[in-house]
């Protein structure tokens, strides 16, 4: 095959959206037949990354050799279903979460979360989990959170571990995966989360939500403290009062 058959490949699946003075090259769907312990469903698949306003398919390409990205996080969103045309599909921003989600680590909940909106999504019939890289441990990066964990075996909790590293309780923006909301539908959705700062994120970039669904569950021993941090200090809601 040539480079003009490649090209030519590889152009359809590549669309461009502005975003600020850049815009996201957002590629897909590819499609991902995933097996999990209790899922087994086929999702399609989309990665996208921040490009040059005045880049092309072309240029895109071109310049992927020198970007060394494996050096770098891209996020990306599982789609399912009729997503576009769906009357109320369930979307979930959830934020990387090395220890948790890759090693199932009980220090939290993020695990359980991942897997279980998965299958929430699966048996809803339309949806949509965005997986957000650049949030390891709410934005300050694994090597830090590594450092946060050294301070919560100290007894610190997890918001005060993050400010004794100098860092907020939360640094995550989620203006990226709004856009890439944006360019695959129109039309409101309903957000799983515990977090009132995501549905305000989606209202505050002019998208409209049906509301939220809580989504609260592998609770341990070694989770509960954290899990009780987030009700006390960072605005997470057990019974979904914050609803809108
Ligand atoms: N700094 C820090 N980050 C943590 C800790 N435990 C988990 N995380 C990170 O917290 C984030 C949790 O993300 P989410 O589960 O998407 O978000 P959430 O704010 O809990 O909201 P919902 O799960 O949607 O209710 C991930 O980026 C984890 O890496 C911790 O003890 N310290």
């Amino acid at each position: 095959m040539n480079t003009k058959q490649t090209l030519h490949i590889l152009q359809k699946k590549i669309q461009f959206t502005p975003m600020h003075n850049e815009q996201l090259a957002i590629v897909g769907p590819v499609k991902l037949p995933v097996v999990q312990r209790e899922l087994e469903a086929t999702f399609q698949w989309y990665s996208w990354m921040r490009m040059p306003k005045h880049f092309t398919a072309e240029d895109v390409i071109d310049a992927l050799p020198a970007m060394e990205l494996a050096q770098q996080q891209q996020s990306s969103v599982l789609v399912y279903g009729d997503f576009e045309a769906a009357s109320n599909p369930l979307v979930r921003f959830h934020s990387i979460c090395h220890t948790g989600d890759i090693f199932g680590s009980q220090r939290c909940d993020c695990g359980f979360q991942l897997h279980e909106s998965m299958k929430m999504i699966v048996e809803h019939g339309a949806g949509a989990i965005f997986y957000i890289a650049n949030h390891e441990g709410r934005g300050i990066g694994l090597f830090s959170k590594s450092l946060a964990y050294v301070l919560q075996q100290e007894g610190f909790d997890t918001v005060e571990a993050n400010e004794a590293l100098g860092f907020d309780d939360d640094t995550r923006d989620y203006s990226e995966a709004l856009t890439v909301l944006q360019a695959l539908r129109q039309q409101p959705v309903t957000l799983i989360t515990n977090n009132p700062k995501k549905l305000a994120a989606l209202q505050a970039a002019g998208l409209s939500a049906h509301g939220h669904v809580p989504l609260w569950g592998g609770v341990t021993e070694t989770n509960r403290f954290y899990l009780e941090t987030k009700i006390a200090k960072s605005g997470h809601a057990r019974d979904g009062s914050w609803m809108v």
